[in-house]
C-alpha cells in the first residue's frame, strides 16, 4: 500500500515554480530519501504534505485519503520533524511534547503516557521537568523528534533532523529513525549529509529544480552512472589547484576537491588518468596516492544534477 501518493504536484510562489508537476509515492514501511541541493524544493513538498502551505495544483493523499478534504484523519496519522526547531523554550521538556501531541489530536491519559514514552524513546526520559532553553543543540533535536512522534503516527516526515548536532546525538537519532521504522512507521527522510541517507534509506528521490529527476533504490540510483568510473587523487596541498583545469580535460564530466582529496569522475570508455596527472602535476601538486572508487550516491547526485549536495 502507498502510504503517500503525490500527484501532479506544483507550487508557486508569485512567477516562481518551487515544486513543479512532481508525482512520486512512498509505499509501507520504506525509509524513504528525499534528495536535493539547497532551494531545490523540499521543504516546499513536505510542508504541502503537512498541510502547512497551501497546493497551487495537484494533489496528495496519505493511506489512500485526499489531504484537502480529510484533514483530521490526517493529522493524526502523519509526524512532522520540521527543518526549523519547534519547540517552546519557556516550557519543561514534557510540556512540550504533550502540548504537540494534544495538536496531533492526543487527549486524557493516553496524551500523558505517550508524552513520557516518547520522551524516554528519545533518550530525554530523565530531562522532562527541565526547560528546554539549557538544551543543547542534539536535545533540542531529540525533542523535536518526541514532540512528533508521541502519537505513534503512521508516516513520520523528517525534515533535515541532524542539522548542526555533536556525533553521539546524530547516531542516536540516526538509530531512533531505525527503531521507529521497525515499529512500523514509514519515514521520509531527508538531508544534506549522503552517507545518512547512504545508511538509512530503503528507496530515494532526488529532487531538482522542483522536479524528480530520478527515483529509485541505491543499487538502482548506482547503476544509472556504471558508464562513470570514479578516482580520488590524495595530493599534499590542494592550494594551487585549477580545479576548472582539470574539468576541461577530454572525458572528465566532475571534479571536485574535498581537503586534500581531488575527486574525479570520468566517461568509463576514456582513458585520460595521464593527462589528469600531468594537469595535477603542473600545478605543482604532490601526489600522494590514486584510487579507484566504486560510484556512490554523492557522484550520483553531482552527476545528474551537476551540483554537490552540500554548497
Ligand atoms: N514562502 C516563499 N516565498 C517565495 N519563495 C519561496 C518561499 N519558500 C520557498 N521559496 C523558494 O522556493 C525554492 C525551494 O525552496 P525549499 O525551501 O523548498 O528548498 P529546499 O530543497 O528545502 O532547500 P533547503 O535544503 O535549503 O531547505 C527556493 O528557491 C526558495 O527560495
Amino acid at each position: 500500500m502507498n502510504v503517500l501518493e503525490i500527484k501532479q504536484l506544483t507550487k508557486k510562489f508569485g512567477d516562481y515554480i518551487a515544486v513543479d508537476n512532481l508525482s512520486l509515492s512512498v509505499r509501507e514501511g520504506e525509509i524513504f530519501g528525499f534528495l536535493g541541493a539547497n532551494g531545490a524544493g523540499k521543504s516546499t513538498t513536505i510542508n504541502m504534505v503537512a498541510s502547512l502551505l497551501p497546493v497551487t495544483k495537484g494533489e496528495i493523499h496519505i493511506l489512500g485519503k485526499n489531504i484537502a478534504k480529510h484533514g483530521r484523519f490526517v493529522k493524526s496519522n502523519i509526524g512532522i520533524v520540521p527543518q526549523e526547531l519547534a519547540i517552546y523554550e519557556d516550557m519543561t521538556a514534557y510540556e512540550n511534547v504533550q502540548f504537540f501531541a494534544g495538536l496531533y489530536g492526543l487527549r486524557g491519559a493516553l496524551l500523558k503516557s505517550r508524552a513520557e514514552e516518547a520522551l524516554a524513546f528519545v533518550g530525554l526520559g530523565d530531562k522532562h521537568r527541565s526547560y528546554t532553553k539549557n538544551f543543547s543543540g542534539g536535545m533540542k533535536r531529540r525533542l523535536n523528534i518526541a514532540c512528533a512522534i508521541a502519537h505513534r503516527p503512521k508516516l513520520i516526515i523528517m525534515d533535515e533532523p541532524t542539522v548542526g548536532i555533536d556525533p553521539q546525538s546524530r547516531n542516536y537519532i540516526l538509530n531512533s529513525v531505525k527503531k521507529l521504522n521497525e515499529m512500523g512507521s514509514t519515514i521520509i527522510y531527508t538531508s544534506h549529509y549522503m552517507e545518512e541517507v547512504e545508511e538509512l534509506c530503503t528507496r530515494i528521490a532526488i529532487i531538482d529544480h522542483g522536479k524528480i529527476i530520478a527515483e529509485g533504490t541505491k543499487k538502482q540510483l548506482k547503476a544509472i552512472i556504471t558508464n562513470q568510473k570514479n578516482t580520488g587523487i590524495e595530493v599534499r596541498s590542494t592550494d594551487m589547484l585549477q580545479v576548472e583545469k582539470l574539468r576541461e580535460i577530454p572525458g572528465v564530466n566532475t571534479a571536485e576537491v574535498d581537503d586534500t582529496l581531488v575527486k574525479i569522475s570520468s566517461d568509463a570508455e576514456v582513458n585520460n588518468l595521464n593527462r589528469i596527472i600531468q594537469q595535477l602535476m603542473a600545478d605543482g601538486m604532490e601526489i600522494r596516492s590514486v584510487e579507484a572508487h566504486e560510484p556512490n550516491l554523492e557522484t550520483v547526485f553531482l552527476t545528474l544534477t551537476g551540483r554537490s549536495l552540500r554548497d
